[in-house]
């Protein structure tokens, strides 16, 4: 199992500084961004996928070595799910998937194994040869989650992956996100506590494009006042709560 590390890491979009000197190194485990709209988490995922291009200065490196030099290798080993997708409502949730695997270069053999365990792993095998278009939100969500984890990749990230779903969606999602990180790095966006409560490993806490803090739950309430507790509620509070909006 490799490592990824960011350092030093930023973005303008025109004046907008959407991301500010970050620096984090991830390992297997589930990490959560979390912060409110406009923290930057998005930014930093699409950097991380190379779909966005950071300001010069800073370095991704897989295993040490720059992403840049690494290229279609180190694509190969992301996976990723956006926050604006758009489904293909007429295709059926195996020709989705089949679709996405050959875009990712998947070959025909190879593809024919992945697809079947990957719905397999989000429990959509009985409605593989559905229209998608006839699918509720968190089938959806967990379709696109099967899309990211084709082929294997070491890493997986996924922007906001129970947004609009009900809190039976999110319980699912949750646990399929658990069971997905034994052996990778997964990066998780929200702004939804509960969402990342109880499986992050790590949390990150993006304020305003800056990293505030990093660490496990219990870590980053050590912040918190005498007798608050130690809930990543409250330490979001602490750290994102307007003033006067003290936690306990
Ligand atoms: N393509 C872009 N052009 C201009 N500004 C952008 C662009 N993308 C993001 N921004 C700005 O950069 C900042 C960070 O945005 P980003 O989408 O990364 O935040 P976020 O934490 O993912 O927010 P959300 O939770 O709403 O998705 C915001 O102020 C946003 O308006």
């Amino acid at each position: 199992m490799g490592y990824l590390r960011i350092e030093n890491l930023s973005k303008h979009y025109g004046q907008k500084q959407a991301l500010r000197d970050f620096s984090a190194c991830f390992t297997a485990g589930i990490y959560a961004l979390l912060g409110p709209n406009g923290a930057g988490k998005s930014t930093l995922m699409n950097i991380i996928t190379r779909n966005v291009c950071p300001d010069s200065g800073g370095t991704i490196t897989w295993n040490g070595t720059e992403i840049v030099r690494l290229g279609t290798e180190y694509l190969a080993k992301i996976g990723y799910m956006p926050q604006q997708q758009g489904l293909y409502n007429n295709f059926t949730a195996y020709r989705f998937l089949g679709y996405m695997a050959s875009l990712k270069g998947l070959k025909r053999r190879e593809a024919a194994l992945e697809i079947p365990r990957a719905l397999e792993l989000v429990e959509l095998t009985d409605v593989a040869a559905k229209r998608i278009g006839g699918f509720s939100g968190g089938m959806k969500q967990r379709l696109l989650i099967a899309q990211a984890i084709l082929g294997k990749p070491e890493i997986v990230i996924l922007d906001e992956p129970t947004a609009g779903l009900d809190p039976k969606q999110r319980v699912r999602i949750r646990s399929l996100i658990q069971s997905l990180a034994e052996d990778k790095i997964v990066i998780v966006s929200t702004h939804i506590v509960s969402d990342v409560e109880s499986i992050a490993d790590q949390v990150l806490l993006l304020k305003d494009g800056v990293l505030a803090a990093q660490g496990a739950v219990e870590e980053l309430a050590a912040c918190l006042p005498v007798g608050c507790p130690p809930t990543l509620e409250n330490i979001y509070m602490q750290y994102f709560g307007d003033e006067g909006e003290a936690p306990c």
